[in-house]
Parts: C-alpha cells; sequence; structure tokens
C-alpha cells in the first residue's frame, strides 16, 4: 500500500461568521486508502470534508485559514475550482441523481468537459458503471430514468458519476446512511474495491463502518482532530482516552 501523502492539511481553521467550526486541523492523508471521519454530531467532520473540494465557499460568512494542499499545490490559491473539484469528486448522504437517464447521469460531466464522440461516451459510462460495481444491474436500462432505481442503486450511479471524472479522490459524506443494510454493504465492498485506485475520504456516523472499510481513522471532537491513526489501533488500542471513551459508546 502506498504511503505517499495526497492531501497535507497545516493549521486549518474555519469560522461561519464569528462561530469557530474548525481548529488548528493537522493532518496528512495518504495516496490510494481509505480515511474515514468519525466523531460526534456537529464536531465539524462535514465542515473538514467540505474544505478538500472547496464547497464551503458556497456558503456566505466563511472564513479559512490555514493551508490544504493536494499533490503538493495550494488548493485555495488558484481560482480554478472546477478543475479542483473534477480532480476531486463527491458522493453525498443522499443519492441524488439527476433526474434524466442512468447513461446521461453518467455522461453529463464528460459532455461539459467537451467530450462528443458517441464512441468515447459509451466506453466511459461502461467503465464507471462498471468500477461503481452496477452495470450488470443497469446495463439493459440505461436509457431509462436513474430516478426509477433503488436508493442503493441510485448512490452507485452518484458514484459512477464522479468516477466519470477520473478523479484522484473522492469525498464521500455519510454515504450510506440512507441506505437498507444490503445497499449498505454494497457501498462498502465498492469502497474497498476502489482503493488503491483512489484516495478516498468518509465521513460516517458508523463506527462499525469505519472499522470495516478504512485504512486510517480520525476522531474529531468540537472542531480539533483528537487522534488520527491506523484503524486498527484507534479501535483497539486508542491513545487518548477521549478516543477510547467515544469508540466504547460512552458518549456521542
Ligand atoms: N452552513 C453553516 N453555517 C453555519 N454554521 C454551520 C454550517 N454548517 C455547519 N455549521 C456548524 O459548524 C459546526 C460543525 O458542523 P458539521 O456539520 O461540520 O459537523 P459534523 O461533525 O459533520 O456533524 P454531523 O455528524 O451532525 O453531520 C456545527 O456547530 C454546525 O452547527
Amino acid at each position: 500500500m502506498s504511503q505517499k501523502t495526497k492531501i497535507s492539511v497545516k493549521n486549518l481553521e474555519l469560522y461561519y461568521g464569528d462561530n469557530k467550526a474548525l481548529n488548528g486541523i493537522n493532518i496528512d492523508i495518504a495516496e490510494n486508502e481509505v480515511t474515514a471521519f468519525i466523531g460526534p454530531s456537529g464536531c465539524g467532520k462535514s465542515t473538514f470534508l467540505r474544505t478538500l473540494n472547496r464547497m464551503n465557499d458556497l456558503i456566505d460568512n466563511v472564513k479559512i485559514t490555514g493551508v490544504i494542499k493536494i499533490d503538493g499545490e495550494d488548493i485555495y490559491k488558484s481560482d480554478d475550482v472546477i478543475k479542483l473539484r473534477t480532480k476531486v469528486g463527491m458522493v453525498f448522504q443522499k443519492p441524488n441523481p439527476f433526474p434524466m437517464s442512468i447513461y446521461d447521469n453518467v455522461a453529463y460531466g464528460p459532455k461539459v468537459q467537451g467530450i462528443r464522440d458517441k464512441k468515447k461516451l459509451d466506453e466511459i459510462v461502461q467503465r464507471s458503471l462498471k468500477d461503481a460495481a452496477i452495470w450488470d444491474e443497469v446495463k439493459d436500462r440505461l436509457k431509462t430514468s436513474a430516478l426509477g432505481l433503488s436508493g442503493g442503486q441510485q448512490q452507485r450511479v452518484c458514484i459512477a458519476r464522479a468516477i466519470a471524472m477520473n478523479p484522484k479522490v473522492i469525498l464521500m459524506d455519510e454515504p450510506t446512511s440512507a441506505l437498507d443494510p444490503i445497499s449498505t454493504l454494497k457501498i462498502e465492498e465498492l469502497i474497498q474495491n476502489m482503493k488503491g485506485k483512489y484516495t478516498i475520504v468518509i465521513v460516517t456516523h458508523n463506527m462499525q463502518q469505519a472499522a470495516r472499510i478504512s485504512d486510517k481513522t480520525a476522531f474529531f471532537l468540537s472542531g480539533e482532530i483528537i487522534e488520527f491513526d491506523n484503524t486498527t489501533t484507534i479501535f483497539t488500542n486508542p491513545t487518548n482516552k477521549k478516543t477510547e471513551d467515544y469508540i466504547t459508546g460512552r458518549f456521542g
């Protein structure tokens, strides 16, 4: 497994107005691994995840200080947010396919990028749906609406839509919290199969899920990272008493 740093964060602070939501965040996220963020509600996991592709830029009154580098480039120094979001894709809590066909959902991004060749688009759609482990279920109904799929299938189409942009990093904000256990298992298997090819950062409320699928885990509390280590260490032998209290269910 590669240990190269993909995302390096130094002294990150984030304010919503006067409210400090992230405080002194320092973390190096390894390339092609799965990194999980856990912690109680409101501790800043989603806020931090959103800083990694500048989604917080869309919110009024947000102030960010510190440095986030991806592949050594300061992402807040560049004006090209579109390029950043192409490289750093995102999958949300609730499956949010566009109200269009399965094919068009996946081909949408590549078309916006200027790819017009039908054969090339067919290839991208097929590869992305295969990589998202949903090809076999949808290959005979590509032209039907994505909204007609089950929630779990919709979420895999959304993952295919992210993959179609050829990202290097995929951010997932509680991607299974709206899904049933079987769909959750399929997404977890998919995440396992995607690592090695993508750097995946996932926010999850489900500690068993973090333990099952991630290589590294960061435990957040009140806008700070309390502990960050190999997932097995966090769950079996944490250094910090607060981590231990959280993972043993004493609070949160
Ligand atoms: N758009 C926003 N405007 C103002 N404050 C916000 C905004 N989004 C989040 N916050 C605040 O920032 C803090 C961190 O929220 P965040 O959603 O990042 O936490 P979280 O750990 O992801 O929580 P949850 O697990 O419940 O999703 C909270 O106090 C929250 O109220």
